[in-house]
């Protein structure tokens, strides 16, 4: 008699995937990449601390669903990064995995063709490419890290990573975080929550093991020495935004209390802006607005921007729009410009009252 099958009952396909290590022969980074990494997280550290008095934008794509409009929009922003260094640490949202709150696509790394294929091998090097080519403009990357094997095969070029409001409060995304060599940044829940992400500090800063893969894609188990250089990103909730001097004082006062510093970063997308790509240029007046009048704990803002403003629906048979996004909307790239130069302008009148 054949024996009773009890597992893999629903796995359709197991495809192997190449080795991290393979990964990184064939795409491999030099000392100058190394170098626009390294140099920028030690930047993220030293701002965040309020070592460094200049304000960190992450900003760029919801996702990237197209390498060359990811590339043109990475050559100009490199072009304001070198404008307004003495001011503004701009890093690019470089963001190829979506958590999803129900089912959509799951970004480039899972889904590269854009049509369900789930061509993981491809996406990849596609992945990994795009950020060796945007590390070697000198702009450094962040994204966020949401499946936990990922890292091993792209978190050398990344200077910035996030941990989004749906994993937040998930273990195996803290053990992740603690293992990480760049600073990371919390969401708040998707209920406007900051207890979690203090609660992720504390976790991350921690040493831990768990289950991981080791460069030549071996299962193994990972022991990590906590990561310091973690910190709150606050992006609204169920109830709406959650960047008012209120929500500051309460979230410092939590932080205090857990012996966090208060170093913040406020994203002005997602329910920040009611998910309307257009309210974010608001969102940050009013907090460039704070920081003129000596609001010292926001560090740092985060923004959805594109080449096109807007976003757009994949229909099949249908082209995309060139430059916009097909997740979240995402502000223009002309109302970005105006925005940074906004912000520019605020952290130079903020190093002007420290001389
Ligand atoms: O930033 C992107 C989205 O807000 C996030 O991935 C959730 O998207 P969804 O609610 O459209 O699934
Ligand atoms: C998914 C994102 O944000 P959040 O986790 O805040 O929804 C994002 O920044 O792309």
């Amino acid at each position: 008699m054949a024996p009773i099958q009890t597992d893999n009952l629903r796995i359709a396909e197991l495809r192997p995937l190449p080795a991290p290590a393979d990964l990184a022969r064939e795409i491999p980074r030099d000392d100058a990449i190394s170098q626009t990494v390294t140099d920028c997280r030690q930047a993220v550290r030293d701002i965040l601390a309020g070592r460094d008095d200049r304000l960190l934008v992450v900003v760029g794509p919801c996702s990237i669903h197209d390498p060359k409009s990811a590339l043109e929009y990475a050559q100009r922003l490199t072009e304001l990064r070198q404008r307004l260094a003495d001011r503004l640490e701009i890093v690019m949202r470089v963001y190829f995995e979506k958590p999803r709150t129900t089912v959509g696509w799951k970004g480039l790394i899972n889904d590269p063709h854009l049509d369900g294929s789930g061509r993981i091998e491809e996406g990849l090097p596609l992945a990994r490419r795009l950020l060796l080519q945007i590390n070697q403009l000198g702009l450094p990357a962040a994204t966020e890290f949401l499946d936990p094997i990922m890292p091993q095969y792209f978190a050398d070029l990344i200077a910035w990573g996030a941990i989004g409001a749906r994993t937040t409060e998930s273990q195996i995304h803290r053990q992740l975080a603690s293992g990480l060599s760049c600073p990371v940044g919390f969401k708040n829940g998707t209920d406007g929550g900051v207890q979690v992400a203090l609660d992720a500090i504390r976790s991350a800063r921690s040493s831990h093991s768990f289950p991981a893969i080791t460069a030549e894609g071996r299962a193994a188990i990972a022991t990590t020495t906590g990561n310091p250089d973690c910190h709150v990103v606050l992006r609204g909730g169920n109830k709406g935004p959650n960047f008012s001097p209120a929500h500051i004082d309460q979230l410092a006062a939590s932080a205090a209390k857990d012996g966090i510093d208060p170093g913040i970063v406020v994203d002005a997308s997602h329910a920040n802006s009611g998910k309307d790509p257009e309210r974010q240029p608001e969102v940050i007046a009013d907090i460039a607005a704070r920081i003129r009048e000596g609001e010292t704990r926001i560090r740092g803002v985060m923004l959805e921007s594109h080449l096109v403003g807007g976003r757009q629906d994949q229909v099949p048979g249908q082209p995309l729009t060139y430059g916009q996004s097909i997740t979240d909307g995402c502000l223009g790239w002309e109302r970005t410009v105006e925005v940074l130069e906004l912000l520019a302008e605020t952290a130079g009148s903020r190093l002007q009252q420290a001389a």
